[in-house]
C-alpha cells in the first residue's frame, strides 16, 4: 500500500469511544479487527477495551494487523511525575508485548474534555511554574517510553493546556527534543486555530505520529455558537473521515512527503456509531486515501 515508510491505520474511535464507553459497547474486539481488514488498513491503536497482549497478538496474528500505540492521560501537573511513573512503566511493557512504535501522551490536569464545559471557550491554562514541571515530567516519561523502544509522542488536544499552536510551541520548546516527540492531529489543531497547517509546518521535524480527523464545519460552527462540550460536540457529528469534511488532506499528505516523515498516520473519526456506520466510514476514508492521497506519491520525490 504506496509508500513504504508510511503504515496507514484506523482507530477504534469510530466503533467504541473511551471517552464514553456506552456508546458502541456492542462492538466486540473481532468485530472491529476484522472490519479493519475489510477496509484494508495495515493496524489500529489499542482501546480501552482490549485484552491482555497475548490474546490481542493472537487476534492481530489471525489478520495480519499491527499496533501503532495507544493513549496515556498523565496528571504530572497535579500529582506529580513519581505518581505517574508507575502506570507509565506498565503502559510502555503493554506497547512493548504488542510491537507498537508510540505511547500517546496527553496531559489532563484541568482538563475539561470529558466535562459539561464549553469546550470553545473554557479551555483550562498553565501558569511558568506548571509548565516548568510538565516539560521536566514529559522528559522524565520519555525516558521511560525509550527504554521500551517506544517514542512519546504528544498529543495536543481541545480543552485542554495543551491545545494552541502557540501552547505546542512552548511544549516544544521546552522539552527535550530526544525524548518527547510530537503527535500531530489535524482535527484538533484547526478546531482550536481554524488553522492546520502551521503546526505541520513549524513542528514537522518533532511529529513521528499523525491522526488524520476530519471536521464538519458547519456542524462544529453551531457547536460553537451554542457553547457545546467536547463529548457534546463529536456526538453532533464534529468530526468525520478524511474526504468528509473541511481539511484539504491533499496538502497535509504532501508535506508529510516532502519531508520524508516515517511512522504511522491513523485516521481518527470519532462519532456516534449509531449515526455514523463504523465500517461504511472506514471505507469512505480507504477511498479517499486511494483516489486523492496515494496518487500524490507519484509526484513526490519519494522514491518506491
Ligand atoms: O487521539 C485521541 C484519543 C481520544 O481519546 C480523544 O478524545 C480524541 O479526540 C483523540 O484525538
Ligand atoms: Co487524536
Amino acid at each position: 500500500m504506496g509508500n513504504q515508510r508510511i503504515s496507514w491505520g484506523i482507530a477504534p474511535i469510530g466503533w467504541r469511544n473511551d471517552d464514553i464507553p456506552e456508546i458502541g459497547a456492542e462492538n466486540t474486539l473481532s468485530h472491529l479487527l476484522s472490519d479493519i481488514v475489510v477496509a484494508d488498513f495495515e493496524g489500529t491503536e489499542v482501546g480501552g477495551f482490549f485484552p491482555e497482549a497475548h490474546v490481542l497478538n493472537k487476534e492481530l496474528q489471525l489478520r495480519n494487523l499491527r499496533i501503532a500505540g495507544q493513549w496515556f492521560s498523565s496528571y504530572i501537573i497535579q500529582d506529580g511525575v513519581e505518581a505517574a511513573t508507575h502506570a507509565f512503566h506498565k503502559h510502555c511493557e503493554y506497547l512493548k508485548e504488542v510491537h507498537a512504535a508510540v505511547a500517546v501522551v496527553s496531559e489532563q490536569t484541568y482538563s475539561i474534555q470529558g466535562t459539561g464545559k464549553n469546550v470553545f471557550t473554557e479551555k483550562p491554562s498553565f501558569t511558568d511554574e506548571e509548565w516548568d514541571q510538565l516539560c521536566q515530567g514529559l522528559n522524565e516519561l520519555g525516558k521511560i517510553a525509550a527504554e521500551y523502544d517506544l517514542k512519546l509522542v504528544y498529543h495536543h488536544h481541545m480543552g485542554t493546556g495543551v491545545q494552541t499552536l502557540e501552547e505546542v510551541d512552548r511544549l516544544m520548546e521546552n522539552t527535550d527534543s530526544n525524548a518527547v516527540h510530537l503527535l500531530y492531529d489535524s482535527g484538533h489543531i484547526y478546531v482550536s486555530d481554524g488553522d492546520y497547517m502551521t503546526l505541520l509546518n513549524k513542528h514537522i521535524d518533532r511529529i513521528k505520529h499523525v491522526h488524520f480527523k476530519d471536521v464538519r464545519q458547519a456542524v462544529k460552527d453551531q457547536c460553537d455558537k451554542d457553547g457545546r462540550s467536547f463529548l457534546q460536540s463529536f456526538l453532533a457529528g464534529m468530526f468525520t473521515v478524511p474526504g468528509d469534511g473541511c481539511i484539504d488532506f491533499t496538502k497535509v499528505y504532501n508535506k508529510l512527503l516532502e519531508t520524508q516523515y516515517s511512522g504511522w498516520i491513523v485516521i481518527e473519526a470519532e462519532q456516534d456509531p449509531s449515526i455514523a456506520h463504523p465500517l461504511e466510514y472506514a471505507l469512505k476514508a480507504r477511498k479517499y486515501i486511494d483516489e486523492k492521497l496515494l496518487p500524490l506519491e507519484n509526484g513526490s520525490l519519494v522514491k518506491h
